[in-house]
């Protein structure tokens, strides 16, 4: 229950809608409670009527209200026929006024509680924004999602319907007790004893039925995996011939959900049932006692009469106590886990007293040295690299050397262990790490295009709207410009999931364009050329070759780029720098670098 105190605040951001809301459900409850007295008013009026009864046998009913007594009193001068029509068409009243108020407190408490469940979205939406790489490679995008889906609609179950059904059940009991109690203390404490072991039990079962049904969505949710799973993999199943495999897993899945979704059916279809014997035995109770009462004394028909209404009111929410407890522990429990996400901190953040990013000078590495924390890996080794402004540096190493490794560590998608990275003399960890984001383009290995048209997909990183002819700018430097003018709807093509599918190298190119037309300060290519062909991937270099005159930029690859002229080439190995130099020191020293060049470009003349 405390981590529902997190909710607090969008309570007391809603506070007039709320307070509203409490008041409808004050005045349903208050006008509710009205027709069982008037019932009991009129049943002594019948009695009055009846042949051979007493005076002294009929009890005036104890009417605490003063518009409720106020009424009975004028309608008490009519004679029967029309009392009991009057009273007739309060009570049809009194039940249209009770369910008006009892829109209007939908329309406020629920209507709040979806207010909250977007606010609450956002908030989550917007902390995950926040948090870094490090959080990113911890926790499974599933799983994320389902906090911001699952776990915020449950949630909303108590700010809007357990909320208000309790603050319900509270004021009917209040007013129903304060008028029973007024007329007659033991038989209410009679009457109402069967009410908690009504709400106990159906709390149980409940509970039961919330364990089961948890089981179900966890298995319905591995089943749409598995299935989603197939479907994207579905080439390399058809292509192993392993259909049949696939369909025995998907079949023994699917059997066990379907035995625990039929044991559920079944403790649901004795629940139901049973809820509303107990319902009814509650009020047979009633009539039971209240029957033996009047054998006694008949002055209290009206009263049983009463009694009765109040039972058969106060059943359905009293059994809702369970329904809403068992929501309100599942809300706890998803608002824990919202909580977990929420209270985490990113490793990397800015600091109090920042300096502003400036790029016009140097970029120089001082004794990096980062390690992975979740892995535990050291990808960086005291690496220190000097790169002055405009420079073109390749960096090459076989794989998992760390060449990505020093892209996100300039980008500062994590901290160093030890040793600086300096821009300009300015160490980039006292930098607003949204200026130095903004002033870095960065192509990352595997590409990412969003599910919207390649216009869109290459303005992505600006914050104006692009103009038509800079897009196309872009695109021309990234040799993917006449790709795009065949397609039918150009530049206005949607891609991704619901559009054209893009070959490896187009997304590639279109990637390229989109860290292009940012025109930053730094430029980042991770191994982002490797699915296009060398007669391509030779022009979009020479055109880089342009674009980057005077930029700095770093060029990480696997492969050897023979129309560009590096100022210095790199090669990493384990973290740290196996050679330095430029081309044609590097060529001279017999190592890697001359080992690769020569398999890769002199081979290819012989
Ligand atoms: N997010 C991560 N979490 C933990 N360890 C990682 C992570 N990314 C990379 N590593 C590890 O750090 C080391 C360096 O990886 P990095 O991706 O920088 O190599 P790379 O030279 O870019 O490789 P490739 O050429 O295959 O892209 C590897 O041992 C890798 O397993």
């Amino acid at each position: 229950m405390a981590q529902l105190s997190a909710v607090n605040k969008y309570f007391w951001k809603y506070k007039y809608r709320f307070s509203l809301g409490i008041l409808f459900i004050v005045a349903s409850n208050y006008f509710f409670v009205m027709a069982p007295q008037v019932a009991n008013y009129v049943v002594g009026k019948l009695q009055q009527a009846l042949p051979g009864v007493h005076q002294a046998n009929v009890r005036k009913p104890i009417i605490k209200d003063a518009l409720l007594s106020a009424f009975i009193d004028w309608v008490d001068k009519f004679a029967y026929g029309k009392l009991v029509l009057i009273c007739s068409v309060v009570i049809i009243l009194l039940a249209i006024i009770r369910g008006l108020f009892m829109y209007f407190m939908r329309q406020t408490v629920i209507v709040m509680s979806r207010h909250i469940e977007y606010d609450q979205k956002n908030e989550v939406y917007n902390h995950y924004q926040k948090l870094d790489a490090g959080f990113y490679k911890t926790h499974a995008t599933g799983d994320m999602m389902n906090r911001m889906a699952e776990d915020v609609s449950r949630v909303r179950m108590y700010t809007g319907p357990a909320i208000m059904y309790l603050i319900n059940l509270s004021t009917l009991i209040i007013f129903a007790l304060v008028n029973m109690l007024a007329q007659d203390v033991q038989l209410t404490l009679i009457v109402i004893s069967p009410l908690p072991i009504l709400a106990v039990t159906i709390y149980f079962v409940n509970m039961n039925i919330h364990r089961r049904s948890e089981r179900v969505q966890a298995m319905l949710s591995d089943l749409t995996t598995n299935a989603q799973e197939s479907y994207s993999g579905i080439r390399v199943i058809k292509s192993y011939v392993q259909e049949k495999a696939m369909l025995g897993f998907f079949k023994k899945n699917s059997e066990e959900y379907r035995k625990n979704a039929v044991g559920l059916a079944k403790v649901e279809a004795i629940y139901f049932p049973s809820m509303t014997l107990i319902i009814g035995l509650s009020t047979l109770v009633t009539i039971l006692i209240g029957s033996q009462v009047v054998l006694h004394d008949t002055s209290k028909v009206g009263l049983i009469v009463e009694f009765v209404m109040y039972i058969n009111m106060l059943t359905f929410p009293v059994s809702a106590i369970g329904w809403v407890a068992s929501m309100i522990q599942r809300a706890s429990a998803s608002q824990k886990r919202l909580n977990e996400f929420l209270d985490a901190e990113p490793e990397v953040k800015d600091k109090s007293v920042t300096s502003p990013a400036n790029f016009d000078g140097d970029i120089e590495f001082k004794n990096v040295t980062f390690t992975y924390p979740n892995t535990g890996i050291t990808a960086i080794k005291d690496f220190s690299l000097q790169i002055k402004k405009g420079e073109k540096v390749l960096i090459l190493g076989k794989t998992g050397s760390g060449k990505s490794t020093l892209a996100q560590m300039l980008l500062r998608a994590y901290n160093t262990d030890s040793g600086k990275i300096l821009i300009n003399g300015v160490d980039i960890a006292d930098m607003p790490f949204r200026e130095l984001r903004d002033n870095i383009s960065y192509v990352p290995q595997d590409v990412f295009l969003f599910s919207d048209t390649i216009a869109s997909n290459i303005s992505f990183g600006l914050k104006e709207k692009a103009a038509q002819d800079r897009i196309e700018g872009a695109a021309r430097f990234a040799s993917i410009h006449n790709e795009i003018e065949t397609l039918e709807n150009g530049y206005d093509t949607l891609v991704g999931e619901r559009g054209v599918t893009l070959s490896g190298g187009q997304k590639q190119r279109v990637s390229i364009a989109r860290a292009l037309i940012k025109k930053p300060q730094l430029l980042i290519f991770d191994d982002c050329l490797s699915a296009v062909d060398t007669k391509t991937e030779n022009e979009i270099i020479t055109h880089l070759n342009q674009y980057l005159s005077n930029k700095t930029a770093i060029i990480i690859t696997h492969r050897i780029f023979t129309v560009f002229n590096f100022s210095q080439i790199i090669v990493l190995e384990d973290g740290k720098i196996l050679e330095h130099g430029s081309h044609e020191q590097l060529l001279g020293s017999g190592g890697y670098y001359a080992k690769l060049y020569k398999k890769q470009v002199l081979d290819n003349y012989n």
